[in-house]
């Protein structure tokens, strides 16, 4: 875990309910719906593979959306969704398991559990698709990539430096999420995912998170390598159906 740079006061506050969250204590086996394959499918499509976040709030949103998540769920699939993202963080976003869990039985696209996961029992709690793992929270990637794995997730490992990709890659993850956002300062450059995708392997799959709000940034991403694009506030933002329709036709 790299610590040398200060962390943003909201992410520590995330952090510390983060370590004290329970574990399951059933070890998970999923079967998980293909990733790779469903981007796949949306590039023949000749659409933009977007993984739809149902974000009810964050630490850097205003105010709080009180639609049901599974409907909003359905609705970003109805609007092309390649996948979908689902907050599991109760605390600071608003999150809960038992919405991923309504949310995964009534798609049928993969589903991304986003939470702030520090150990490996954490996984056990809900069934996803893909499991988010952050290189500068977690101390032991590797082991946690493998844990993943074993389970039968996905491994998405999030990344914000070329240091943390070479980790990421070392780790042996093959699915990466650059995030725009600094988690320091909270704040977005999508200058970010431009430096850093430069530095990537060609075999690994990247997504591109965090402020993207327009046609002209879903362009710009895709010209530096993503192969798909994370998007919450923006389509969160409105009628989430034709947000995602636009940001997957633009
Ligand atoms: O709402 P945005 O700017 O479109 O960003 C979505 C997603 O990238 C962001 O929610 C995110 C990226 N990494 C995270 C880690 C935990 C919680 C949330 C996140």
């Amino acid at each position: 875990m790299n610590t040398s740079d200060a962390i943003a006061p909201a992410v520590e506050s995330i952090l510390d309910s983060a370590r004290e969250r329970e574990g399951g204590d059933e070890r998970l086996s999923i079967e998980a719906r293909s990733f790779p394959e469903a981007v796949a499918a949306t590039e023949r499509e000749d659409r933009v593979p977007v993984i739809s976040e149902v974000k009810p709030t964050s630490p850097t949103t205003e105010g709080v959306r009180e639609d049901d998540p599974v409907e909003l769920a359905r609705e970003m699939v109805a609007g092309g969704a390649t996948a979908l993202s689902v907050l599991t963080e109760p605390e600071h976003f608003g999150g809960s398991t038992e919405t991923l869990e309504r949310v995964r039985e009534v798609v049928d696209v993969p589903v991304l559990r986003k939470d702030f996961i520090l150990r490996e029992d954490q996984f056990d709690v809900v069934e996803a698709d893909l499991i988010l793992l952050i290189a500068r929270f977690v101390d032991d990637l590797e082991e946690l990539v493998a844990a993943a794995t074993d389970r039968g997730f996905q491994p998405l490992v999030e990344v914000h430096t070329a240091e943390e990709l070479e980790e990421a890659i070392d780790a042996g993850a093959d699915i990466v999420g650059i995030n725009n956002r600094d988690l320091g300062k909270l704040e977005v450059d999508l200058a970010t995912f431009e430096r850093v995708a430069a530095k990537a392997p060609e075999d690994v799959l990247l997504i591109a998170e965090s402020g993207i709000s327009s046609g002209e940034d879903v362009r710009r991403m895709r010209e530096a390598g993503a192969d798909a694009l994370l998007i919450g506030t923006a389509i969160m933002d409105g009628d989430v159906r034709e947000n995602t329709r636009e940001f997957t036709t633009t």
